[in-house]
């Protein structure tokens, strides 16, 4: 579905509930199917989210986990441990060209039986669930914190824990942060220091508790967006959000005053408000929060701002080769920018096209990123159903807070 977004004005103020996170819910589902001790609440309604649930429910011996790097990643993990168990954990096209080696050689270190049904380093996979005996592994950590995270959600089964040492630099780390943080909060022990993580066997005595999973911040950042290039007063209420987050995205908030935008806490909510118009060139290192580049490079287009992203290196083995999808998209509109493999550098634009079709590559974020385009001048977006990877009602919600969109 090809839907045209016109130009409209956000409502002076306005407020949207956004679905629980991806990242965080992903986790908890695994987390409760080998502890099911716990209830969860405000779980995402991602098809991400969805796809977890089903995999981790299938007696199948074949799943299927599309578009969703989090489930692919978790899931070797959660398999390799199903004693007895054989499965053949495959995904979509793209699925099968996102690497998978650094996390398939560690887990057969500590003793996993997998192999390639395809290409090596690549899914599909074909996992014979046993107990795992070794406890001790390496592996590089500059190519996604998803391999780390997968590792720690399932440590505490292994007899011995898990120590896990980290090479090269670090990438994602809140992500990792947030693994580590949840396995907290049902009583498994964990420590990280330097570049060495420890798990300690679980004791089977979790607590019965209902953990509440916080609203996607990477959701929010399409807000954030829209606010900054709206008029001076323009308000929007996001629930349902806490000051101390898990999530590495809520960074938002201090990367958006740059673009004046102030954020003010309640409740369970935050307000993000446009207070000021001048916006001076910006210069961000997102390693540590790369999944609101796209949001980022098409806020500074849209303002006339020049940016020099660093800290990218991740981007290219997403649903896309985001940074390349960038540069597509943001030169259709009018826009100058060039790219490395970690970096994306845009000139301040002057002035943008009007009705450009945006190509979104079977990525939710190119679609969601390009949608405050709208507020400057009338634009396509195609194959805009693919936000329910992560979002799947942003374009109900952005109708609520005031642009009109058509369906073809
Ligand atoms: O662990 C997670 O939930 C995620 C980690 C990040 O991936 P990388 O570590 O591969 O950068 C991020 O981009 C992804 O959307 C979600
Ligand atoms: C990169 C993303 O997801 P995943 O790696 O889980 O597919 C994302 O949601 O931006």
């Amino acid at each position: 579905m090809q839907i045209t977004l016109q130009k409209s004005d956000v409502l002076q103020k306005s407020s949207v509930k956004i679905t629980g996170s991806k990242s965080e819910s992903n986790r908890l589902l695994l987390l409760k199917a080998l502890y099911p001790v716990f209830n969860l609440e405000n779980v995402s309604n991602s098809d991400d989210s969805n796809l977890m649930t089903n995999a981790l429910a299938t007696s199948s011996n074949i799943v299927d986990i599309h578009h969703a790097g989090t489930a692919m990643r978790f899931l070797t993990a959660y398999f390799s441990i199903q004693e007895g168990r054989e499965v053949t954990l495959t995904g979509s096209k793209r699925m099968k060209e996102r690497p998978i080696k650094v996390l398939v050689e560690a887990l057969k270190t500590l003793g996993a039986n997998i192999t390639y049904v395809e290409n090596e380093g690549f899914p599909p996979l074909k996992i014979t669930g046993k107990k795992l005996t070794k406890n001790k592994v390496s592996l590089a950590a500059n190519v996604s914190s998803q391999y780390i995270s997968a590792l720690l959600l399932i440590a505490s089964k292994l007899e011995n824990g898990l120590e896990l040492t980290l090479e090269g630099e670090i990438t994602s780390v809140p992500y990792i942060k947030m693994t580590l943080s949840l396995l907290n909060q049902i009583g498994i022990e964990t420590s990280f220091e330097n570049n060495v993580i420890k798990v300690k066997p679980t004791t089977n005595s979790q607590q019965a508790t209902t953990l509440t999973v916080e609203s996607d911040w990477s959701s929010a950042s399409y807000y954030f967006s829209i606010v900054a290039i709206s008029a001076i007063g323009t308000e929007i209420t996001l629930s349902a959000y806490k000051k101390s987050s898990l999530q590495g995205d809520s960074a938002l908030v201090d990367i958006y005053r740059h673009f004046g935008v102030e954020t003010s806490f309640g409740e369970n909510t935050i307000t993000l408000k446009k207070v000021r118009l001048n916006v001076a060139p910006l210069e961000l290192d997102l390693k540590n929060a790369p999944d609101i580049a796209q949001t980022i490079a098409v806020t500074c287009f849209l303002l006339g701002v020049a940016c020099n992203l660093s800290g990218l290196h991740t981007l290219k083995i997403k649903e896309t080769d985001r940074l390349v999808a960038l540069k597509t998209e943001i030169e259709k509109l009018g826009g100058n920018v060039e790219i490395t493999n970690k970096s994306l550098h845009l000139k301040a634009a002057t002035s943008i096209n009007e009705m450009v079709s945006i190509a979104t590559y079977n990525d939710h974020r190119m679609a969601m990123a390009f949608a405050p385009v709208a507020l400057k001048a009338p634009v396509v977006i195609e194959d805009a159903m693919v936000v329910s990877k992560s979002y799947p009602t942003f374009w109900e919600d952005l109708k609520t807070i005031g642009f009109k969109i058509d369906t073809k």
